[in-house]
């Protein structure tokens, strides 16, 4: 098994998470509005605690994604690929209940694929991304649903995104190409922009709504639709703002 060390980290200028890997990291800010640990702790419900992964290839902008959703900026410039593993606590609001999402984001590179694996099975929700710009990371995505499948729960949740939806003038992937690949999977889609914030709350409220949904619904209930959350919130979002 691979392991990402620090001086290995250093050699690569790449960004890593301190003992991640083992249960603790340098991003977990656990936060709604950059709450601490502390605060937090009497303000949501053990049981909602939503275990929610980042994956992709190497460069398709799962940290970027993160980060714009936890802190709703959008850092330009050098690219500092993850190493190993980190995650990121973030307290949404459900029907005026209190969720966290506990969210992973992990390395696309596959020297880290090892590493990766191993938190597949105890997430609820995994996030899939590619790159509209990059084909081969489109092209990647059927292998990244083999190993979903080999490795993830069975009834985990998975939405496929098809990210850096602002760079037009590179996009070598339609909208179409995207939304008929998930189908086949039978998975939600939609295109995101991590610079421009596009559908980045979306994507995570419609993650916290199903698993808080499914969490508490009893068997007769009628099961809540993603799919049509998704394409609701869409229409509402184009002409209204914010999430309901
Ligand atoms: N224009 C644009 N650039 C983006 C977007 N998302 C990420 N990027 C850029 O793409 C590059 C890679 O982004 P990361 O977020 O580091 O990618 P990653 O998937 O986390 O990569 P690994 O950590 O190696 O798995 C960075 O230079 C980002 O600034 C986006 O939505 N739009």
């Amino acid at each position: 098994m691979e392991h990402a060390t620090e001086s290995e980290a250093a050699d690569h200028g790449e960004t890593i998470y301190p003992d991640s890997a083992y249960g603790s990291s340098a991003m977990d800010t656990d936060t709604e509005e950059s709450q601490t640990q502390s605060s937090i702790t009497l303000t949501y419900d053990e049981e909602l605690i939503h275990k929610t992964i980042l994956v992709g290839d190497s460069g398709v902008g799962k940290t970027s994604l993160l980060v714009q959703f936890d802190q709703g900026k959008f850092i330009p410039g050098s690219f500092s690929a993850t190493v190993g593993i980190g995650f990121t606590n973030k307290v949404v609001s459900v029907d005026n209940m209190k969720v966290k999402l506990q969210i992973w984001d992990t390395a696309g590179q596959e020297r880290f694929r090892s590493v990766t694996h191993a938190y597949y099975r105890d997430a609820q929700a995994l996030l899939l991304l590619y790159d509209i710009t990059r084909k081969s990371s489109f092209d990647n995505i059927r292998a990244w649903l083999t190993e979903i499948h080999e490795y993830a729960q069975k009834d985990v949740v998975i939405m496929l995104l098809g990210n850096k939806s602002d760079m037009a003038a590179e996009r070598v992937i339609k909208h179409e190409e995207g939304q008929k690949l998930a189908k086949e999977y039978g998975v939600p889609f939609m295109e995101t922009s991590a610079k421009t914030g596009l559908n980045v709350e979306l994507a995570f409220h419609a993650i916290a709504r199903e698993l808080t949904q499914r969490a508490a619904s009893q068997p007769h209930e009628p099961k809540f639709q993603i799919h049509d959350y998704i394409e609701s919130q869409k229409q509402k979002s184009s002409c209204c703002g914010g999430l309901m």
